[in-house]
């Protein structure tokens, strides 16, 4: 219609003008004619809609971008499609139904991609464009209310999305991946990427606050978290605070939840060995593997958080990497984040942090906004520098999603089944080790010269099992078979250094190779003492043939598999045996072969206190023990059997009468009463033990007199035989050793081997040998042969005279 008009005037304006005869006068009123009546004819067509002309650049990119959802059209013309109340500019909105602000997913879809588009375009956004972002942003959290029909599929990245102020990049990522998100939504009506969490529902949440640990530091940190939120007025129920080592059952809380309104507070400290923490990370990559059980059990929570403590100067590469690790798999089962994963180092007023999170924790809990978080994210992680490694785990259904690390399904498989080195060579355990003195055998062996070894080398005394059992100390290896141990006794002098575990799964180094080199590692520490002053040379040739393995060390022996063939092959070198086993394993210990002197430590006479004693990893820890000293009375009652009490004051020197009842169970040859000795405190630990803890030799020795009268009382025929005063331990014996009124609780080491070789079944009875007088309780037991120092003399000794060098100077200068 309009062509045609603009041809008319055109052919009457020709026509005007060749009748006036060309002039130009006329042409020029032609010309300013039909300018004004085409600018008449823009107003109309602009008034229509039909032509943007005055809208700002960065509102045009935004149109140019738009797409119609509902797949019925697009926008152009002016029309609207499928609105229900039409839109609010009247430049043409599809999809909406109350403009941007709320109703329609795939409306908002577009929107909120759009405006986050936007923003990353730079400068170019406005105020307005702002502002209307965040409403949008809070707007479309009304989605919360609707009904989901399916599960969501977790992707790969865990960074939950906060209305926190975001870098440019992030925020571009976020909108590429909100635009899948919501595509989704539009597709099939699922609802998969954001919830909001009212501070009422905060506040009226069932808190629990889980913790691990070996040392106590994360017990602490666990207790803070726990009064801190407890200081909240406005907190409906008390946090409950749930030791995780200790769980019967993990998927009472990490499959099912104890209520839709629990919160989670995970405290985790993180260990490159084996620990407890290592069964609860697998417990949950299992669960989300696992097709037959809900694959997102955790979003039912109200939300989770971690706080994570570890030590950053010593383990860089490693820092905080399981609490990391739990943080991504809650996030994988479902949960939602709540508040940003908390990174601690212990070394560096580490409970002053855990403060400061606990505080700020309870601020965002008592926050009134609305928190946002996206808790199905896309797997396009490729610039996330936060990402775990090893969490990308393929969706199923989705074959094989190859993840940008270059993992596949089958790696994964791969990697959770992959037996470790129990100590790596380039662990910093193994370094810690080292530092300590023990050489690593293999990836989990262990030997170090004990200090009775050096001292016997040097004429300066032998340990206690020379003046109880005859071992001669300077010949005497002192190994472990397994650095990891399933007990964290508190007086053990290995201060956390060692893995813990309650079962054996590491890579197994073969027993031959272990003994050849511990044996060659013994005697390179024995060669670096020949330049020690006092060394004797007859001692110092004869430790160079080994005669005595101690199989205690540090760690529990019996957990490495091939015990018995060890054992076999020290007996096949003439090396006695000494197994000291923690009473936790019964299926090892039934199983053992023939030992020099097999002993069970029994660290407390009741339940409560051996928990106390030993913070065993088992569970039924009490009933393992119960069932070790049934064997020990049955199975190996052939065997030459010792019950090891550490006595540790204020733990388990009171009840006299249980330990009395483990006896009768048990009936040993023997019982080695020892006080603990003071080895240190360990850093961060809780229950470590100071010198108060620390009997001293009558204390002990009162300790042996009521426990054997009240034996004596119930029939039990058992006597006081032995003693070695210097390391505070008493040797209690069962009188069968009492041959004609002489005590036989020595060993005779020949006898042994030659009942061993001859092939025939024998027993205890078979390799005795006499006490020596000076070994005899009341005679002290120091071995004779040697020149004792007594450390505290040598102290005072040294003290008198500093403080005589002290006067004497003074009363130079005062002279001077
Ligand atoms: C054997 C050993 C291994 C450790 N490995 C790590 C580690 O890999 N990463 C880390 O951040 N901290 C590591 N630590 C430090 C502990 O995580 C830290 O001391 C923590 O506070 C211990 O918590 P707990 O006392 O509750 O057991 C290790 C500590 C020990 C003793
Ligand atoms: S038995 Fe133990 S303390 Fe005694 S010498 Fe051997 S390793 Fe040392």
């Amino acid at each position: 219609m309009v062509s045609v008009g603009i041809s008319a005037v055109l052919a009457a304006a020709v026509g005007v003008y060749l009748y006036f005869g060309g002039r130009i006068s006329i042409a020029i009123v032609i010309i300013v004619s039909y300018a004004v009546f085409c600018s008449e004819q823009n107003k109309q067509v602009e008034d229509s809609g039909d032509k943007p002309s005055d809208v700002p650049p960065v509102v045009q990119k935004r149109k140019e971008k738009h797409v119609c959802a509902c797949k019925s059209g697009g926008g152009g013309g002016g029309g609207s499609c499928c609105s229900s109340k039409g839109g609010k500019s009247g430049g043409g909105s599809c999809c909406s139904s109350k403009g941007a602000k709320s109703g329609d997913l795939s409306g908002k879809k577009v929107s909120i991609a759009d405006e986050l588009e936007i923003e990353s375009l730079g400068e170019q956004i406005s105020e307005e464009n702002k502002k209307q972002l965040e409403e949008l942003t809070i707007d479309f959290t009304d989605m919360f209310t609707k009904e989901k029909k399916s599960t969501p599929k977790p992707l790969s990245s865990t960074k939950s999305t906060k209305r926190f102020t975001k870098g440019k990049r992030t925020l571009k990522k976020e909108a590429k991946q909100q635009t899948v998100e919501f595509a989704n939504i539009a597709d099939d009506g699922l609802i998969k990427s954001a919830f909001t969490v009212s501070n009422e529902k905060l506040m009226s949440s069932d808190i629990y606050v889980f913790y691990s640990s070996l040392q106590g530091a994360s017990v602490s940190a666990a207790e803070k978290v726990v009064k801190e939120l407890s200081s909240i007025k406005e907190l409906q129920n008390s946090p409950t605070l749930i030791n995780l080592d200790e769980l019967d059952d993990v998927d009472q809380y990490f499959l099912d939840v104890p209520t839709e309104q629990s919160f989670y507070i995970l405290v985790l400290p993180s260990y490159d060995v084996d620990c407890p923490l290592d069964y609860f990370l697998q417990i949950l990559e299992e669960t989300y593997n696992d097709f037959r059980v809900d694959r997102y059990p955790l979003r039912k929570l109200v939300g989770y958080t971690v706080l994570g403590l570890g030590d950053r100067e010593s383990y860089p590469e490693k820092f905080c990497y399981q609490a990391k690790k739990a943080d991504f798999w809650l996030s994988r089962l479902g949960a939602r984040r709540m508040f940003p994963l908390g990174e601690i180092c212990v070394k560096f007023s580490g409970l002053e942090k855990v403060d400061k999170w606990s505080r700020l924790l309870g601020k965002m809990m008592l926050d009134d906004e609305p928190i946002l978080y996206e808790y199905d994210e896309t797997v396009d992680n490729s610039d996330d520098e936060e990402e775990e490694d090893n969490g990308n785990v393929s969706d199923e259904g989705v074959v094989d999603v190859e993840d940008l690390t270059g993992k596949t399904d089958d790696d994964l498989a791969k990697n959770s089944t992959e037996v470790k080195q129990m100590i790596a060579k380039n662990s910093p355990t193994y370094k810690n080790l080292t530092k300590q003195g023990y050489k690593i055998v293999g990836s989990h062996s262990g030997v170090k010269v004990c200090r009775w070894t050096k001292n016997e080398l040097r004429g300066k005394g032998s340990c206690y099992k020379k003046s109880l059992f005859n071992i001669a100390s300077s010949r005497c290896m002192e190994l472990t078979p397994s650095l990891a141990c399933s007990s964290k006794c508190v007086f053990c002098w290995r201060h956390g250094t060692n893995p813990v575990s309650k079962n054996w799964r590491w890579e197994t180094d073969d027993p031959q190779f272990i003994l050849e080199n511990a044996l060659e590692a013994h005697y390179s520490m024995i060669k670096q003492m020949r330049g020690v002053p006092g060394i004797i040379a007859d001692r110092f040739a004869k430790a160079f043939q080994v005669a005595h393995c101690a199989l205690s060390l540090v760690g529990e022996p019996i957990l490495y598999p091939h015990i018995t063939r060890f054992i076999e092959l020290l007996h096949q070198k003439h090396i006695t045996s000494f197994l000291v086993c923690n009473a936790q394993h019964p299926e090892s210990l039934r199983t053992i072969g023939k030992v020099t002197q097999l002993y069970v430590s029994i660290d407390a006479p009741t339940k409560g206190e051996l928990q106390k004693v030993d913070r065993p990893l088992y569970k039924d820890f009490w009933e393992r023990m119960m069932e070790c000293l049934d064997i020990i009375k049955t199975v190996q009652s052939h065997q030459r059997t010792v019950y090891r009490l550490t006595l540790v004051k204020g733990f388990n020197m009171g009840d006299i009468i249980s330990y009395a009842d483990l006896v009768e169970r048990g009936l040993p040859c023997f019982i080695e009463v020892k006080g603990a000795t003071f080895s240190g405190t360990a850093k961060d630990s809780v229950n470590a033990l100071t010198m108060q803890n620390i009997p001293y030799l009558e204390e002990c020795k009162k300790f042996v007199e009521s426990f054997v009268a009240l034996l004596q009382s119930r029939g039990l025929k058992y006597e006081i035989a032995a003693e070695h005063s210097h390391s505070n331990c008493v040797l209690i014996a069962h009188e069968k050793f009492k041959i004609d009124g002489e005590w036989h609780t020595h060993i005779d080491f020949d006898k042994f081997f030659e009942k061993l070789e001859s092939g025939e079944p024998f027993t205890y009875m078979d390799y005795l040998s006499k006490t020596p007088e000076w070994a005899l309780y009341g005679n002290g037991g120091f071995a004779p042969g040697n020149v004792r120092v007594i450390r505290k003399d040598k102290k005072l000794e040294n003290k008198l005279l500093r403080e005589q060098q002290a006067v004497t100077a003074q009363g130079v200068t005062s002279t001077a």
